[in-house]
């Protein structure tokens, strides 16, 4: 699914974000990304979902060759992806509904298909019965779970995670965990960036260490490793 080689990450302003990873994340996998706040977590993200450009290297995602891909064939990328940030990231103006039948409109689904869609992604996520709310009206874990919803409804086979639980507390973020768990569990990679201690040593899943814009740990079914 992510196959990285010798991946470094130098930003415009001289920063060495990421100084040579190499990595295969296969199909179906659920990994963890930790390390300390600077440590190229995110820029690895967002290579991934071709945001940022690697300054050298090979990455290969899910099929994509983002090395020698053009600007025009990201959206092409965007298709087999989606993504959830700490921050939500939702269109305040529009309901729950439109937020997420956003996603599919972009791809040219057909209205149909997309009625049916957004009411299963919402179901899914448990929120069937607030589509019509805009997100100021909804709570942090609600809004986060249409974000999960919107990033879902086209199928994506990766679904990539920055600090999901960041601005949640305890209790949500478990039903978050919960409704990630679910999706990988019916194929979707998910690749989570997280700084939760407490998320890590209980759903154990592969933890991928970055320290310095290097991997310094990759490990199956690991721990945190740092205090929160
Ligand atoms: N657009 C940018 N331009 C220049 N430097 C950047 C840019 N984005 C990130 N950096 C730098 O690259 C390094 C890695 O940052 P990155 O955001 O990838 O870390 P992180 O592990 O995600 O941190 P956090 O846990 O705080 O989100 C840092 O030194 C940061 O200042």
């Amino acid at each position: 699914m992510i196959k990285m080689k010798d991946v470094k990450k130098t930003y415009p302003n001289g920063v060495q974000a990421l100084n040579g990873i190499t990595i295969d994340i296969d199909l179906g996998e659920f990994v963890y990304l930790v390390g300390q706040s600077g440590a190229g977590k995110s820029t690895f993200i967002k290579i991934i979902f071709g945001d940022e450009k690697a300054s050298a290297g090979d990455v290969k995602v899910a099929g994509h060759d983002l090395v020698n891909m053009k600007r025009k064939e990201i959206p092409m990328l965007r298709r087999d992806i989606g993504v959830v940030f700490q921050d939500f990231k939702l269109l305040p103006t529009m309901t729950v509904y439109e937020n997420v039948a956003f996603a599919l409109e972009v791809v040219e689904e057909t209205p149909k298909n997309i009625r049916k869609r957004v009411m299963e992604v919402l179901d899914q996520v448990g929120l069937k019965n607030k589509a019509r709310f805009i997100p100021d009206e909804l709570s942090g874990g609600e809004q986060q779970r249409v974000a999960i919803a919107r990033a879902i409804a086209n199928y994506p086979k990766l679904l990539i995670a920055d600090e999901p639980t960041g601005n949640l507390d305890p209790d949500t973020s478990w039903e978050i965990m919960k409704i990630l768990e679910e999706i990988n569990a019916a194929g979707t990679t998910i690749i989570m960036a997280t700084h939760s201690k407490e998320i890590v040593n209980t759903i154990k899943r592969r933890v991928i260490a970055i320290d310095g814009g290097i991997i310094v740990r990759d490990q199956h079914r690991g721990d945190y490793g740092y205090e929160s």
